[in-house]
């Protein structure tokens, strides 16, 4: 069912700081920020040979990240995103095994332009999992 690791996400409090860092003091190649409101978050990527880091900062009332902050003010890391080829296969097999899909289980459109969906890290040995039709 899994692909590539399209990308890590780190969470963090202050995303111009995370991305003066990582282009600054690593020399990384770091995109433009991109608000997303529909899904609580502004992000920015940092583009790797094989894959990206994913800064995340809250964005509006009722984040999906706020309490993750709360927990960890300084940052860390939030979820790990797999690629698959049919999102909805990959769903509902995922839920006949027992997993929580998050959400209303729909596929929403993610920083990509592509379907994404959200695991509950509570299945998945402690980590939260994105999965990402590509
Ligand atoms: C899609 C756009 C973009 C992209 O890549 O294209 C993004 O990635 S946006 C990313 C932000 N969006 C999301 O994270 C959506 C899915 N997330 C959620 O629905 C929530 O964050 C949820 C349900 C994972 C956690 O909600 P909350 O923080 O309110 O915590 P809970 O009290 O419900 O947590 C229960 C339990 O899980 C532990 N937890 C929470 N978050 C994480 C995490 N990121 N990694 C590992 N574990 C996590 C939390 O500590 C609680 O544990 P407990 O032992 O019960 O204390
Ligand atoms: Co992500």
């Amino acid at each position: 069912m899994l692909g590539r690791l399209n990308h890590v996400a780190i969470a963090v409090p202050d995303l111009a700081k995370a991305a003066a860092l990582y282009r600054d003091t690593l020399g990384a190649r770091v995109s433009a920020p991109q608000a997303l409101p529909e899904h609580g978050v502004t992000v920015v990527f940092v583009e790797l040979g094989n894959t990206k880091v994913e800064f995340l900062e809250p964005l509006g009332e009722g984040s999906p990240i706020a309490a993750f902050l709360a927990r960890n003010p300084d940052g860390g890391m939030h979820h790990i995103c797999y690629e698959v080829d049919d999102i909805v296969a990959a769903r509902d097999r995922l839920k006949a095994g027992g997993a929580r899909v998050l959400g209303d289980g729909e596929p929403k459109t993610g920083a990509h332009g592509k379907p994404v969906l959200f695991l509950h890290p509570k299945d998945f040995t402690g980590t939260l999992v994105e999965l990402e039709q590509v």
